[in-house]
């Protein structure tokens, strides 16, 4: 399989200069993927819009050889939920409190809806796996979610400032459970519970 990684690596200041450029284009990208919610569905421009993305896409495939299956190493740059070069990444943004915990600010819009005016409950899912897995992820390794459980206590508004906050609760070996919540207007609104594991290493399998 061929991966992002076996392309050649420019120099260190164009990486630079590109990863600025991507994580423009990505907003660009959820700008478009926002605004192809709320176009009239009989406008006759989204013919053109449909042409114009097309010839994007073919600028884009032609310069890249077919390769990117995986993408080893992806970094935190890359990932669906505080990816700030995936368009389908909110983005939410991280940031380690001195406690220990982790929390994250976001604004989910249209294209994030489930029932009408509120986030999509995978949504909300999703984001707690990734910030809880944030909460207790040790730095000697990677961690797989094994078990999460959340809670819907009330719906969760569109277009509303959210908060969201996760601990580590428990420790036992491999073996690492951590809890959070989405808080709106200071209410909880979602609350989750995950068992995360420290895989056995290869051998040990
Ligand atoms: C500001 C900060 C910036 C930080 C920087 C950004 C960081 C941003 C982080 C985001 C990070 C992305 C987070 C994505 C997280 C995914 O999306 S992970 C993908 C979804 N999860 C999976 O695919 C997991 C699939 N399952 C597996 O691979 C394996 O079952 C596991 C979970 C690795 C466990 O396998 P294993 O190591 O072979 O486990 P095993 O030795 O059999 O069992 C060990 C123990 O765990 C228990 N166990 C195993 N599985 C389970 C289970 N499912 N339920 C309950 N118990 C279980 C066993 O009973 C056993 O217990 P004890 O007998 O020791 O008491």
């Amino acid at each position: 399989m061929t991966t992002v990684e076996d392309r050649p690596l420019p120099a260190p200041e164009a990486e630079l200069e590109y990863a600025a450029a991507l994580e423009r284009d990505a907003v660009q990208l959820r700008r478009i993927v926002d605004l192809l919610q709320r176009v009239d569905v009989d406008d006759p421009l989204l013919l053109d819009v449909a042409e114009e993305l097309d010839a994007l896409s073919e600028h884009l495939e032609n310069p890249v050889e077919t390769v990117t299956e995986t993408i080893r190493n992806p970094g935190w740059r890359h990932d669906p939920v505080s990816g700030v070069e995936n368009a389908i990444a909110p983005p939410i943004i991280l940031e380690s409190q001195p406690d220990g915990s982790v929390t994250a600010g976001v604004e989910f819009g249209l294209p994030y809806q489930g029932p009408n005016s509120f986030v999509h409950g995978g949504i909300s899912a999703m984001v707690m796996d990734h910030v809880l897995s944030a909460a207790t992820t040790p730095k000697d390794g990677p961690i797989f979610t094994a078990q999460l459980t959340v809670r819907y206590h009330r719906p969760l508004p569109l277009f509303v400032p959210l908060t969201v906050v996760a601990r580590l609760k428990e420790r036992e070996g491999r073996k690492i459970w951590a809890t959070g919540e989405i808080v709106v207007d200071g209410k909880i609104a979602v609350s989750a519970e995950g068992l995360f594991i420290q895989p056995r290493p290869k051998a040990a399998r």
